[in-house]
């Protein structure tokens, strides 16, 4: 099949890259110049595991290229792909501005058959404007095809993710359509569920409400566990073993960060709102989520009274390991909050300090690697569960002024953390390991 794709971030370049990877012949379209130009030599310009070898062996084989000419990139696609991003405006909504932008750019080139499919994730509705938009600007008789097909990939693991889908969501208003649409997945062998234009683009938002808020949940549990002395990883594998609840997203931490969970909660909140529905549930999640994502900051303040000249050296700074997206991280708040203190701070990350020097600037300082972060540091904060991160030297540990550590992700191994004779070690909603003897500031 030829599909066009437009846009390539996290969800058009991993699309692209897996569409040809089984077979399809992808055009991929941007407007940006300069990641063309980058994608074009074989290089990815987001951090993503397996796409770059993906995206040169395709390359290689003919099936993928990538150009900023819709007229070129376009010609003769039976499948267009809309991928740009739908970020947050500033009334929380999602800007809708890349997509308009999109129909524009496409109308003038669409030949009769083709599909215009919409990735993005859009408030309910917005396919059917997105026709409208692209029908005056054709000036055609026939009803423009369009399908709204969500995309359900995370980051870190979008290769995975694409070519191994749970479920393909594919929502269009003629069966023929939504058919197209799933024959150009076939290969994948997944389950497809054809529904309405309007369900499918409703069943993106209603999944990541829930799964933001299912975190909110055990994060409150966690907290709940920390006042009674309960071990929320304990909780979390007691509950998820009942098959109703399942044990994936339960594990407790400092709350959900990321390009789409805090967007997507709030479109859908205003859209409820829009119609008459108080979504007060998802006001909660939300709320308890700004709250969490500054807890190691309560719990630092805590222990040490006040944090003015503290040096606390943070671990981690992209939203999740393997990726390299600072897209509402939590450590964008808590390095602010912790600068806000007086405190001085020094980040790592093995991937993201320039995304994050981006939107942090000097407020912070950067280091090399975890062992520069920790010299003389008063306080880890682990705020991304990298896998060097998680595996923590002994010997760097010895570097720091004194050995506390919060743990913001739960990730340090118990047997670790004893044989790594830490003096302090503060989880989220489990019992703190304090040697009290050799506590000394
Ligand atoms: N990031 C994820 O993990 C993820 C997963 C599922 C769904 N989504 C949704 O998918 C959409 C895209 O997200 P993303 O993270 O890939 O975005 P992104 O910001 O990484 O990439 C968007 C790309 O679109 C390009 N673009 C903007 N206007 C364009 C135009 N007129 N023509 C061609 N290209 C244009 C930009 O230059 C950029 O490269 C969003 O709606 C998002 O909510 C994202
Ligand atoms: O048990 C968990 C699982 C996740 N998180 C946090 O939740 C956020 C989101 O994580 P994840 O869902 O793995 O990453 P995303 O790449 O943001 O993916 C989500 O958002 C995408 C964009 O809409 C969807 O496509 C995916 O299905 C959906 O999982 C991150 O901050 C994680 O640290 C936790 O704190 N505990």
């Amino acid at each position: 099949m030829k599909i066009s794709i437009l846009g390539t971030g996290y969800v058009g370049l991993s699309t692209g890259v897996c569409m040809a990877e089984i077979g399809h012949y992808v055009t991929c379209i941007d407007i940006n110049q300069q990641k063309i130009n980058q994608l074009r030599q074989g290089f990815s310009p987001i951090y993503e595991p397996n796409l770059e070898n993906l995206l040169q062996k395709n390359t290689k084989a003919g099936r993928l290229t990538f150009t900023t000419s819709h007229q070129e990139g376009l010609d003769s696609a039976e499948i267009i792909i809309i991928a740009v991003g739908t970020p947050q405006g500033e009334d929380g909504s999602p800007d809708l501005s890349y997509i308009i932008q999109c129909a524009k750019d496409i109308s003038p080139y669409l030949t009769d058959g083709a599909i215009v499919v919409i990735k993005s994730t859009v408030p309910v509705g917005t396919n059917e404007n997105i026709q409208k938009i692209i029908m005056n600007r054709c000036n055609r008789e026939s009803t423009i095809k369009m399908a709204s097909n969500p995309e359900f990939l995370r980051q870190g693991t979008a290769i995975n993710d694409t070519l191994h889908p749970d479920r393909i969501i594919i929502g269009a208003n003629k069966k023929e359509v939504a058919e197209k649409v799933g024959e150009m997945y076939l290969p994948l062998n997944a389950p497809m569920i054809m529904t309405s234009i309007r369900s499918a683009e409703m069943i993106k938002y209603a999944s990541n409400a829930f799964l933001a808020t299912k975190l909110s949940y055990i994060n409150e549990i966690a907290n709940l566990c920390e006042k009674v002395g309960a071990d929320v990883t304990d909780i979390a594998v007691g509950m998820g073993a009942d098959k109703r609840i399942g044990e994936s997203f339960l594990q407790a931490g400092i709350g959900y960060g990321g390009s789409c969970f805090p967007k997507d909660v709030k479109a859908l909140e205003l859209t409820a709102n829009q119609h008459g529905i108080h979504f007060s549930m998802l006001k909660e999640t939300m709320r308890i989520n700004n709250e969490q994502q500054v807890i190691l900051v309560t719990k630092a303040k805590k222990r040490f009274g006040h944090l003015r000249a503290r040096k606390i050296a943070l671990l981690g700074l992209s939203f999740k390991p393997n990726t390299d997206d600072m897209r509402d991280a939590p450590s964008i708040k808590i390095a602010k909050s912790l600068a806000n203190e007086g405190a001085e701070v020094i980040a790592y990350d093995p991937v993201a300090n320039s995304n994050a020097r981006k939107i942090l600037g000097n407020t912070i300082n950067y280091a090399s690697s975890v062992e520069d972060a920790a010299i003389d540091a008063d306080a880890i904060f682990i705020v991304t569960d990298w896998d060097e991160i998680k595996h923590l030297d002994v010997n760097i540990l010895k570097k720091m002024r004194w050995p506390i550590i919060f743990d913001g992700r739960n990730c340090l191994d118990e047997n670790i953390i004893n044989a790594l004779d830490i003096v302090e070690y503060y989880p989220v909603g489990r019992p703190s390991i304090i040697h009290p003897h050799q506590q000394t500031h």
